[in-house]
């Protein structure tokens, strides 16, 4: 695959290194909206209790070591951080592509986690881009890529979007039931006292308001599944000073940059109903998840003997044949 840049038709050859991120919802949810049943959402955020849904369906093999928090966290250390773990478990939320061609990650579904193989190919491939001795180019290029992103400011531009999402889906799909003039199918299943629902509310706002939550929860949804695209060239010596110019300390270079977004195109109406059986998915999944290993710590407490070992693997086996059997599917 080739990726268009705004170093790809530069003539003099130097080199063009293009990040994508796919960095996922930056925030915690805080809507009033969300049951108390799933209060888990307040706590955890939604790309780790995804993960263990796609490790369920073996979407994935392992668990993604990144965590959006740090990347939208506005700290250095976080993004570093970060960035370090998009590129120990890339998924599909990391990759680099070298004068338009992929170099690094997966493309579709995405990759499993960087084998030492993988590492070393890619700090060959960095000889062109990073002066630095072999072992240490990986490590200087994340600084970069890091380092760009905090000065960049674009993933603050970012998370203010995510966040037009105010109602959650838990909120907005009450919205949504209004503006396609149907039975509300949450309420049918939530409120079998309508007085006490504490949707009933939701249903009698004017059609204007409900047709705003759900545009902002499309923009948002929009924004949590967006990629970002940082290019990089190297700066010849000599050039004007420009705006978009990044400092490497640690090998003394310095590189002009450009930072964008792609799939920015609006999430469609049609999509609302998906989206609340996914996140019921997801949060059934992960708490299951949570439930057995609480479980298996207190087995393994009661039996500290030989046994514990294969104790774990077998509550494992519950989890993952009889636990999340018509939950997690
Ligand atoms: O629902 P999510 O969070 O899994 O996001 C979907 C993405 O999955 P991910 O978890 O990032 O691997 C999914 O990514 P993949 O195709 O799995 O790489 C799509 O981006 C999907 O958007 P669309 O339906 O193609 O417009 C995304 O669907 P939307 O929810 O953004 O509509
Ligand atoms: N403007 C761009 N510049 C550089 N690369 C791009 C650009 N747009 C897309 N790409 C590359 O193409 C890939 C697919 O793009 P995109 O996700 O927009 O396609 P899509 O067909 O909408 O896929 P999906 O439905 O899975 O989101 C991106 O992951 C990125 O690597």
């Amino acid at each position: 695959m080739v990726v268009l840049s705004f170093i790809s038709g530069n003539l003099k050859g130097e080199p063009c290194i293009t990040v994508e991120i796919k960095p996922k919802c930056g925030f915690l949810p805080f809507s009033r909206f969300i049951t108390e049943e799933n209060a888990v959402k307040r706590n955890v955020v939604r790309f780790r209790m995804h993960q263990a849904l796609k490790l369920h369906n073996q979407e994935i093999s392992e668990y993604s070591e990144y965590n959006p928090l740090d990347l939208f966290s506005g700290s250095r250390e976080g993004i570093q951080k970060a960035i370090e773990a998009l590129y120990a478990t890339p998924q599909n939320n990391f990759r680099v592509f070298l004068n338009g061609s992929i170099v690094f990650g997966g493309l579709g579904g995405g990759t499993n986690s960087t084998t030492v193989q993988v590492g070393e190919a890619f700090e060959d491939i960095l000889k062109n881009v990073i002066q630095a001795d072999n072992g240490q180019r990986t490590t200087s290029f994340l600084q970069l890529v890091a380092e760009t992103i905090y000065i960049s400011g674009a993933l603050e531009q970012l998370l203010e979007v995510q966040k037009l999402d105010t109602y959650d889906i838990e909120g907005a799909i009450h919205a949504y039931y209004n503006i396609i003039s149907q039975p509300c199918m949450v309420c049918r299943e939530l409120c079998k006292d309508k007085l006490s629902c504490r949707y009933t509310s939701l249903h009698s706002i004017p059609l204007d308001q409900s047709l705003k939550i759900v545009k902002d929860y499309l923009i948002a949804a929009t924004a949590k599944d967006c990629s970002l695209m940082i290019s990089f060239r190297p700066k010849e010596d000599g050039r004007l000073p420009s705006h978009n110019t990044v400092y490497l300390g640690s090998t003394n270079q310095a590189f002009e940059y450009k930072v964008y977004f792609i799939d920015l195109d609006l999430k469609p109406l049609k999509k609302m109903e998906a989206y609340y059986e996914l996140d019921k998915k997801i949060v059934s999944c992960y708490s299951q998840m949570m439930k057995t290993e609480h479980e298996t710590d207190k087995a393994v407490t009661i039996n500290s003997n030989g046994s514990v070992r294969d104790q774990r693997y077998a509550l494992e086996d519950g989890l993952f044949t009889e636990g999340c059997t018509g939950k997690c599917k």
